[in-house]
């Protein structure tokens, strides 16, 4: 009886009750009653899935680790399998280990799995209304559609004279002042978003167009630090009266909300300005605004404001981690780097810089790109997507509302998939570019909230990468002796991470392609 009920037989009394309907209305509520609490009892009944064993209340609250969780959650996918279950006070956390799960779920039934979690301090200090967090809702479908219309196929290779342009910038930059390497991949890198998006052409590393978002950029990073905030945990906080003591953090939220708002609304405005003087660019801003045709209600209007900011909030610390973690790689494997700088000789010669459209014939430059996503992904945990409802996985309940976490980190990992996972090797994706897109599609999520701006990322990565490869070498720095001093592979916490140590040389890698730099760099500025 109790095997009846667990495996539906809650649906069955309820058809049992139907079929009585006609023979007496009251014993068809009776029996109408048992299915219900039949199938509350089916609910709890129902195992969620394995996970560490919790305290009474917190659960396991005080497991849940601070720092690069996803080391501990991979050692829980040796002891638990590939969907792990934790709990925090009433919160559910579920933890996908493999990418068929994550596929399972994510993309196979993504109606249900494409909400974000919410963060209280997000949403009053203005964050909330971005992209990114935004629950899966008409908000989303609005913003999603102006951001995916910019970066389809068919728009990408527009984009590719700016990519290759600022990627030659930062090569030339690197070789003149590499100690300053950091800075120079930020503005280079926000200088290929803020021309794709607004038409803006960066000034500097101190011009304000990219200086506020940078800030605001930093708010967003603190107010959604977990942990951090009383009134994430306690929502009603929100409703102290702001002199009260404790409730400094609504001041706090009040000045990001206002820096966030600069931060959006001007670039936008200098762009409708163009607009309206008919000297605009073609960018993702200039074709929403001509899609409108001056209909556009203030909703529309900040729809589009936030989905344009997106853009760099997406783009910007996910694009330097890849090109941080392949300079890493570059100076830890220095034979992988002379193998992908003479297939770059080989096919493009020393006489012309690579372009995008070079891609195809360089398969060894993909695999290294393909590996830099795979060795460390710069979001080794995705973006938590939220569940909207009651699911069964594998005869186990994922709970509503359940903060739904895809490891990445463990699929790019797993020993079984990718053997000596620590090491980079491009060549164990034997020149496939099947296999080479199952490593790269994890590192951009999931079902209906995946990156939109994969592709377009994929182009600036391989523009910076094999402008570095044909122009420079990455050599590590040495010490008193002239022994090499490899960085270790030590990366910052958070959920967009960065190697701690980027330390390296940059030479040019000849007379020849320091000319070719210089030649293109003063006919294009
Ligand atoms: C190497 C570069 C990049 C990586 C690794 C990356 C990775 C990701 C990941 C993992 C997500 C979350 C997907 C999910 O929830 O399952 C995401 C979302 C997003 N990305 Fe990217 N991204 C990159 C570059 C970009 C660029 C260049 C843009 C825009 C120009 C962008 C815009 C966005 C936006 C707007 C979202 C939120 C989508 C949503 O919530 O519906 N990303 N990205």
């Amino acid at each position: 009886m109790v095997d009846v009920l667990a495996a539906g037989g809650a649906s069955a009394l309820a058809v049992v009750a139907l079929q009585v309907f006609q023979s007496g209305p009251l014993v068809a509520a009776l029996l109408a009653l048992v299915a219900y609490f039949a199938s509350q009892a089916t609910r709890t009944r129902r195992a969620y899935p394995p996970g560490p064993r919790g305290w009474p209340i917190i659960r396991n609250l005080l497991q849940i680790p601070q720092d690069n969780p996803w080391f501990a959650y991979s050692a829980w996918a040796d002891t638990y399998g590939d969907v792990v279950h934790l709990e925090a006070l009433s919160d559910h956390m579920v933890i996908l280990n493999t990418a068929q799960a994550a596929k399972d779920l994510l993309d196979g039934r993504s109606a249900i799995y494409s909400d974000r979690p919410g963060s209280v301090m997000a949403d009053l200090s203005g964050f909330g209304i971005e992209m990114p967090m935004l629950s899966y809702n008409d908000e989303w479908r609005r913003q999603r559609k102006i951001v995916a219309q910019s970066f389809n196929s068919a728009m990408i290779p527009r984009y590719y004279p700016i990519q290759e342009h600022e990627a030659r910038r930062l090569a030339r930059g690197m070789l003149e002042r590499p100690e300053t390497l950091v800075s120079q991949t930020k503005t280079r890198i926000a200088a290929i978003i803020m021309r794709v998006t607004y038409g803006y052409t960066v000034k500097g590393e101190d011009d304000p167009m990219i200086t506020v978002p940078f800030a605001a950029m930093d708010n967003f990073s603190y107010a959604t630090e977990p942990g951090v905030w009383m009134v994430d945990f306690i929502p009603q906080l929100q409703y102290l009266p702001r002199w009260m003591p404790g409730a400094s953090f609504l001041a706090t939220a009040e000045r990001f909300r206002e820096l966030e708002h600069k931060a959006s609304w001007s670039p936008y405005l200098w762009c409708k300005q163009k607009v309206q003087e008919g000297s605009e660019e073609a960018c993702l801003v200039a074709s929403a605004l001509s899609q409108f045709e001056g209909k556009m209600d203030d909703e529309d209007e900040a729809a589009l404001v936030w989905a344009a900011s997106s853009g760099l909030g997406g783009g910007l610390d996910t694009n330097m981690s890849t090109i941080f973690t392949f300079l890493l790689a570059m100076t830890r494997y220095p034979h992988v780097q002379a193998k992908a700088q003479a297939e770059i000789d080989e096919v493009v010669g020393t006489e012309r810089l690579p372009s995008i459209t070079d891609r195809p014939s360089l398969p060894y430059v993909r695999s290294v790109i393909a590996e830099v996503f795979r060795w460390y992904p710069a979001t080794p945990l995705g973006l938590p997507h939220a569940l909207r409802q009651d699911d069964v996985y594998k005869e186990h309940l994922l709970p509503k509302s359940s903060i739904v976490i895809p490891n990445v980190w463990r699929m790019t990992h797993d020993p079984s998939v990718y053997p000596a996972p620590d090491e980079f090797r491009p060549e164990r994706f034997g020149g496939s570019d099947g296999e080479m897109k199952k490593a790269t599609d994890l590192v951009f999520g999931f079902g209906r909230r995946a990156c939109p701006g994969a592709q377009f990322a994929e182009g600036s990565i391989f523009a910076i990468v094999a402008t570095i490869l044909a122009t420079c070498t990455v050599l590590p720095k040495t010490d008193g002796q002239g022994a090499p001093i490899i960085p270790a592979m030590e990366y910052t916490s958070g959920i967009i991470v960065f190697p701690k140590h980027i330390v390296c040389d940059i030479k040019p890698r000849s007379q020849r392609a320091q000319e070719l730099l210089e030649d293109y760099l003063s006919r294009s500025e």
